[in-house]
């Protein structure tokens, strides 16, 4: 199995520790050297270290080592127990969880603003620093060319994204299992593109006074464009204001490689596999958000990387089952003229109606939430093109939702993230050092 970690890093300022909780895989941004650490056994080190920033910066693959030297942050985190005892973690602390996702449109009124938000983002439309000045009008524009388009799929799963309602539900499900695992904690949610913004949550965290703060994003895999853009934002929140500042904090980049996930998404599969007459000769086609290509290629996004990985766990866990069905994975959704990861999700399923695959299981896997790309996308158009071409038994598989294997494993991950929240504090302390050496 390989083992690769990203980094969430950032422009000058680097203040995240993004520390993967799962097994083996221990993160580091925040510090001034920009470390980055994974660990296949508690002594056996890889160093590297990505940037994100578009044009200006070249990706330094995983086992190119740059720098050994760790900081006493490697140490801390080297050391790190399964053992919490949640109580003496919390002590007189306000704990809160910052629940990031990207929002949606409620009504068709909101497509067109949507879209401006998503396209005005850097992290999504990538534009060399020369001709960052046209972001908002590119921005402007695109937004309503494809307003009257994604109005259509709005408009056809009842006029508006869920995703507002099933972030909510999640939150307040990963709430009580937080308080059923002795842990009162605050759990809030924070869009990128709609309400409720990250902004109005932070403000809310602020006016209830946490003092701890696990930031989770909402995607299992990390990609710059979704992840790595709410960090971005989140960060140039923190850096202009004083409360948040000192409040301690850490965050949890990406979690596709925990025990409980992989376990939730293979019951989803297992469960959904005896729907069909002859469970074994179904193919399990994961189909997964897209990105451009230049993403991973050029930026060092490990989105694909990570994306094969989770896949590849999901299947070891169906085959501990003996569950041994033929899979495989594709892209779905690009937008606009550029070369996106390959293979696209309409190519694929022609190709297998083709090659004379007769049953087809859909499992969408860089979502925990249905909205457009699976109640539109998936369950009309991919269905569709799959009848056509020859595909004669279609699923698919349920977004995880409010699933109750997958809330409970989100309530450890912040718990088991909670040791590591003091050591955000000192990073920040590292790194406001270090940038202000350097004004
Ligand atoms: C892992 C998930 C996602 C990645 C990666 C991602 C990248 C990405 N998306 C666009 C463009 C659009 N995304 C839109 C909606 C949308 N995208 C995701 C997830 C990922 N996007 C979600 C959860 C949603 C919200 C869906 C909802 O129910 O509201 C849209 C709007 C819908 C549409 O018109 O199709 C666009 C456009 C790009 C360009 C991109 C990577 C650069
Ligand atoms: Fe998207």
């Amino acid at each position: 199995m390989r083992h690769s970690c990203c980094i969430c890093q950032y422009e000058n300022l680097h203040n995240w520790v993004p520390i993967c909780t799962s097994q083996r895989m221990y993160r580091f941004a925040g510090v001034p050297n920009e470390a980055y650490l994974s660990s296949n056994t508690s002594t056996n080190y890889v160093v590297s270290r990505y940037s994100f920033g578009w044009s200006e910066t070249q990706p330094i693959l995983p086992n190119q080592s740059v720098n050994k030297d760790l900081s006493p942050l490697a140490a801390l985190v080297t050391s790190k127990s399964q053992n919490f005892s949640t109580a003496s973690l919390v002590g007189d602390e306000k704990i809160g969880v910052l629940l990031l996702n990207l929002g949606g449109p409620e009504t068709l009124e909101d497509v067109q603003p949507f879209l401006f938000n998503l396209f005005a983002d850097p992290d999504i439309i990538r534009l060399p620093r020369l001709f960052r000045f046209l972001q908002k009008p590119l921005a402007q524009f695109i937004s309503v060319v494809r307003a009257p388009k994604s109005k259509e799929g709005y408009a056809s799963i009842g006029g508006g994204s869920p995703l507002r309602r099933i972030t909510d539900a999640q939150a307040e499900e990963l709430r009580k299992s937080l308080w059923e695992k002795n842990l009162p904690a605050k759990v809030y949610v924070g869009m990128r593109y709609w309400h409720p913004f990250t902004e109005e949550a932070i403000e809310q965290i602020k006016r209830d006074g946490i003092t701890k703060l696990v930031v989770l994003p909402l995607y299992p895999q990390f990609s710059i464009s979704t992840s790595g853009s709410s960090l971005r934002l989140l960060e140039s929140i923190f850096r202009e204001d004083e409360y948040l500042v000192n409040m301690q904090h850490t965050v949890i980049p990406s979690w596709y490689q925990r025990e409980g996930y992989i376990t939730a998404m293979a019951n989803l599969i297992e469960k959904e596999l005896q729907n069909f007459d002859s469970p074994e000769q179904v193919m399990i086609f994961f189909s997964a958000h897209g990105v451009p290509l230049a993403y991973v290629e050029e930026a060092g996004d490990p989105y694909k990387a990570e994306m094969e990985e989770c896949v590849d766990l999901i299947m070891e866990e169906l085959e501990k089952r003996k569950i041994t069905n033929a899979y495989t994975l594709a892209y779905q959704s690009r937008v606009g003229p550029v070369e996106w990861l390959k293979p696209y999700t309409d190519e694929t399923i022609i190709k297998l109606g083709q090659k004379g695959v007769k049953s087809l299981l859909a499992v969408p896997i860089s979502f925990v939430s249905e909205h457009i790309e699976t109640l539109e996308e998936i369950d009309v158009e991919y269905k569709e093109l799959a009848l056509k071409s020859g595909i004669e038994k279609w699923g698919r598989v349920p977004a995880l939702g409010c699933e109750a294997t997958f809330i409970s494993d989100l309530a450890d991950a912040v718990i088991e993230s909670l040791p590591y929240v003091g050591a955000m504090a000192v990073s920040n302390l590292e790194a406001r050092q270090v940038s202000l050496l350097h004004l």
